[in-house]
């Protein structure tokens, strides 16, 4: 578990790109250990694209990203190193409609560890009732609200114990107390296991009530245009679009900052 403050993933003129379509260019940032580290800006600037270069689903095509000072696409090893220190829960929780929410949360466990079925059930239920769902374990995901398949996705993003939790749009297709609820884990879970979490969303309450660190992604230039914490930007960045974005459009007079 990463208990030391300080950097935690670096990243270094990092390009992405689709074919001739270049996504982000030169972009750099740095999360820290126990940031809840967000990755914001508009519809289609690269945010998920950034988040699938972090994790391992999309090489930059130049530039480096940095685990612990560790080049994470230096070597095969390394990446495969790293990809076991972090989790990733995905937009939809991603979870498997055939199988009971324990099973769900013991895949991974099944896949990368020689646990037996009686450790791997302990992990189970302590990481259910870690996200509140204590005494769910046989429940199969239809029969829980989508606030609780989102929780069942930490769950078992969080079942190898990771050091980094990414988060692709966690508070999408909720309410907005369901995603206040979210949140509300987000910070426990850092709070109490000091998990770097990184977040991309361009929910603002989220950004606001969560963030400690971020970057801005702009889709016109192409690169982070704004990095700090998002409380902190929204009074400070002197950057239009920043601001607007921020504000949603209302400038900072009129959004009360
Ligand atoms: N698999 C892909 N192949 C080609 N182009 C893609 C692919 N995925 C995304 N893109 C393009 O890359 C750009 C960035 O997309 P990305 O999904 O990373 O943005 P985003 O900021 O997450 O968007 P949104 O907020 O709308 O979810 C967009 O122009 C998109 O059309």
């Amino acid at each position: 578990m990463a208990a030391k403050k300080g950097p935690h993933i670096v990243v270094k003129n990092m390009t992405l790109v689709y074919g001739s379509n270049v996504v982000q260019r030169d972009v750099n940032f740095t999360v820290n250990r126990g940031d809840v580290f967000i990755i914001m800006g508009g519809s289609g600037c690269g945010k998920s694209t950034t988040m699938r270069g972090l994790t391992g689903l999309k090489p930059p095509l130049t530039g480096e990203i940095l685990y612990n000072g560790v080049n994470f696409y230096g070597s095969s090893d390394a990446q495969n190193r790293i990809r076991r220190s972090f989790g990733v829960m995905f937009q939809s929780g991603a979870l498997w409609s055939s199988m009971t929410l324990a099973e769900n949360v013991a895949l991974p466990l099944e896949q990368y560890t020689d646990l037996n079925p009686g450790q791997v059930r302990k992990i189970v239920s302590l990481k259910l009732s870690l996200v509140g769902l204590s005494g769910f374990e046989d429940y199969y995901p239809s029969q829980i609200s989508g606030g609780m398949r989102k929780r069942v996705g930490v769950a078992r993003a969080m079942a190898m114990d990771p050091e980094v939790l990414f988060f692709d749009e966690p508070s999408a297709g909720l309410d907005p107390v369901s995603a206040r609820l979210l949140d509300d884990l987000i910070l426990q879970l850092r709070d109490s296991l000091k998990t770097t979490m990184v977040v991309v969303t361009h929910d603002l309450a989220s950004i606001f009530s969560i963030g400690s660190n971020s970057v801005f992604l702009d889709s016109e230039t192409k690169t982070a245009i704004a990095h700090g914490d998002p409380k902190k930007l929204l009074v400070k960045s002197n950057d239009p679009k920043v601001i607007n974005f921020l504000t949603r459009g209302q400038g900072r007079k009129a959004a009360g900052a």
